[in-house]
Order: C-alpha cells, then structure tokens, then sequence
C-alpha cells in the first residue's frame, strides 16, 4: 500500500538521514521501524505525510505519489501519533479526540459522539471526557493520542515512539490494546521504535535501520530472530534470541499427560492408580478442576488432602493459545519441573515435563516459526 522507493533525505547541513531506502509498507498490518537513535526513523516516517519531503526518490500510497497529493488532504488520511500524546491542553479529552472530525466539518454532536465511541474503544473510562489532559497519567494520555488519531478513521495510522515515556507495565497495555485495535479496525500502521522488544511484539514486519539510514533487513519478527542478515542485525537483537523465538510456536502441539492429575478428594485408589514410576509427583486440583499444587503421592492423605502442605504450582499456561516459550517458562520455574497446562476456564487440562517441552522445542527449530505474527 505504502511504497518507498529508493528515498534519500539530506538535511540542509549535508546530513544523510535516510539513505537509497526501498521497501513496500503491506496494507492492513503494523510495520515497525526500528533501530539506534539517529538511524532515520522519524525521517521517514516524516516523509509519508510530508512533514518532510525527500530529497530524492518516491513515495507511493495507493500507486499515487505523495508529493503531488494537496498536503492537508494527505495529512487527514493519516492519523498521527507521538511521544507525549501531543495533546491541546487548553481543550478537554473529548474534544481533543474530536479535533479532525470538526476540522473535516462535523457538527458538534456528531463529532463528540465519534470521540466517546472512540474513547471507549482504546479503554479510556468516559467519566474522563470533561478533563483535560494534565488531569490525566501518561498512559491514559497516549491512549487520548490514539483516539485522536484514529478519529475521523484514516486508512493509515503513523506513530512515531508512541509508548517511550510509560513505564512498562503500562507500556505493555498500550501495546496490547493497539493489536486489539488493529485487529478489529485493520489499520496499516507505521510504527517507530527504538526498542526491538516492542518492535518483535507488535510488527507483522520489522525494518531494521542502521546509522546512516539504511535498511539493514525488513522481515517478519520470527525470521528476524531465526535469520539475522549480519552481525549488526544479531547484535541489535540482543540476548535470548533463541528462547524468544519460542514465542512463534504454539503450545497448542504438546502432548499432555492427565495421569499424573487427581482431585482433592480423590480415594486411595484413584491416587494408587494414578502414581506411576516416572512420576514422582502428582498435581491435586480442587473440585473445580483449578490446581491447587503438587504433592508425593505416598504424602496425600486419601479423601482429604491438605492444600496447605503442596508444593506451589507455579503459574500454569494456557494450552490452546500460549506459546511454547510460556510452556517453557513454568516448567522452569515449576518446583518439580512440570509445567501445568489449563483451558481458558482455569481448569487443568494436563501437566507436561520439561523434557517433553525440550523434544517439543527441537522439532520447531527444524520447522519454520509461524512468521505472521507471535503467539501471545
Ligand atoms: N533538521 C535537521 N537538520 C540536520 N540533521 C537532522 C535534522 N533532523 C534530523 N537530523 C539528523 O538526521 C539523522 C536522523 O534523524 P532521525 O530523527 O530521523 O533519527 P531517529 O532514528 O528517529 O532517531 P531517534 O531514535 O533518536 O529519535 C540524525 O543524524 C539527526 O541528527
């Protein structure tokens, strides 16, 4: 949708900002750039709706060239979001929100109606209409830039660093609630970033730029960790690129085992039956099929087993919609090294040991990652 076709911005001063770069921005899904700071990100980002203009190559939306569309109406087909939010401060959040829509002619009601819409789709409580921005945290400001920019519903939506300055639990709302949007409303997203996590999390294609503006790989966030092009692509990518890569396989494929599982008030019996040699633990789950932790089963008294003497159970993943990084992690930090599995319900629905999680692991390595996007 967006082509950038062999662009060069040079800055009055001689300074090379984004050198011969090419790529096709795909419609309908998040494009990151990312890379160290001056790489030339925000410049290019810039170039799309003209706040910059290149000097030279062509940018193409829709097969048209930006610089012969008229500025406002390009600007208007773009919502537009930064650090900061960027937000009035002299008006309140709902007509902060309603800002392009007015600028577009709507009538006041229409316009305000769009805005509590809008409002309520990225979280934001509507008590908070009549604030205005400084009565507001950080998060819920940025949240106020989103549904500013997404306002008169522009096929394109640019953000330029937009969750830098939130501390990162917020952060990681923020970026939830924007797949969330974009999976609902199929915006075609340019997003900068200088924090490859977030790039890996939210792109459904990363362009990696180095100093000098240049690309250095634009490709989904999987064949990024699983491929880098050059060392300067694995470096920036950081440590662990392995065990996060186990983002892209699903759980969903692991064999779980239900022998090992009794109920809190499970007989003699049940427990006899269920205690097998390679198995030194059994989980007890209470009579809502919730686990309640692990226990020896020559420890588990018949009929009334005792809770409070379990071993924790650690935090249990979800089979159909966890990844097998997820799996991993609570078989690591399970105290008997198996990683309890449940429904979306809270239910158990097996358990897995760490070494079935390990074969598991081996044969996605030698397959391809599910490179569209990560499980989450
Ligand atoms: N108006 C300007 N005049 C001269 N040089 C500029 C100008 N604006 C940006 N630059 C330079 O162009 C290069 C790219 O800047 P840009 O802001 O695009 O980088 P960035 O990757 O977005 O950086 P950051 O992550 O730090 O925001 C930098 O070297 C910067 O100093």
């Amino acid at each position: 949708m967006i082509r950038i076709d062999s662009v060069t911005k040079r800055y009055p001063d001689g300074t090379v900002a984004v050198d011969r770069l090419s790529l096709d921005i795909p419609d309908r899904a998040i494009t990151v750039f990312v890379g160290p700071s001056g790489c030339g990100k925000t410049t290019t980002l810039r170039m799309i709706n003209r706040m910059i203009e290149p000097s030279e190559g062509t940018i193409l939306i829709d097969g048209k060239d930006v610089l012969k569309e008229p500025v406002n109406t390009l600007r208007r087909s773009m919502g537009y979001v930064i650090q900061n939010a960027g937000l009035f401060q002299h008006r309140t959040i709902i007509d902060n929100i309603a800002t392009v829509p007015r600028l577009l002619g709507w009538d006041k009601g229409r316009a305000r109606d769009r805005a509590r819409e809008l409002m309520g789709r990225v979280g934001l409580d509507p008590s908070l209409a009549k604030r205005y921005p400084y009565q507001l945290s950080g998060g819920q400001q940025q949240r106020v830039g989103v549904a500013r920019a997404l306002a008169a519903d522009p096929p394109v939506l640019l953000m330029d660093e937009p969750f830098s300055a939130v501390d990162p639990i917020v952060r990681k709302g923020l970026q939830d609630e924007l797949l969330r949007i974009q999976e609902e409303l199929g915006k075609t997203i340019v997003f900068v970033t200088h924090d490859i996590d977030e790039a890996v999390k939210i792109g459904t294609k990363v362009a990696v730029m180095r100093t000098g503006g240049r690309l250095a790989q634009f490709a989904p966030p999987a064949e990024l960790l699983t491929d880098p092009a050059d060392a300067f692509v694995e470096d920036f990518l950081g440590a662990d690129r392995g065990i996060r890569r186990l983002s892209f396989f699903p759980a969903a494929g692991l064999p779980l085992l239900t022998t090992p599982v009794v109920a809190v008030d499970a007989t003699a019996e049940q427990i006899a039956a269920r205690t097998t040699p390679d198995v030194p633990y059994l989980l007890v789950t209470g009579l809502d099929g919730r686990p309640l932790g692990w226990g020896e089963p020559r420890n588990l008294t018949a009929g009334r087993i005792d809770p409070t003497r379990l071993l924790a159970h650690g935090r249990p993943f979800e089979h159909a919609t966890d990844s097998l990084r997820a799996a991993l992690d609570c078989a690591v930090l399970s105290p008997t090294g198996w990683a309890v599995a449940v429904g979306a319900d809270g239910r158990v629905t097996g358990v897995v040991a760490q070494h079935t999680i390990a074969e598991a692991i081996r044969s996605a390595h030698a397959a391809r990652p599910d490179t569209e996007k990560a499980v989450r």
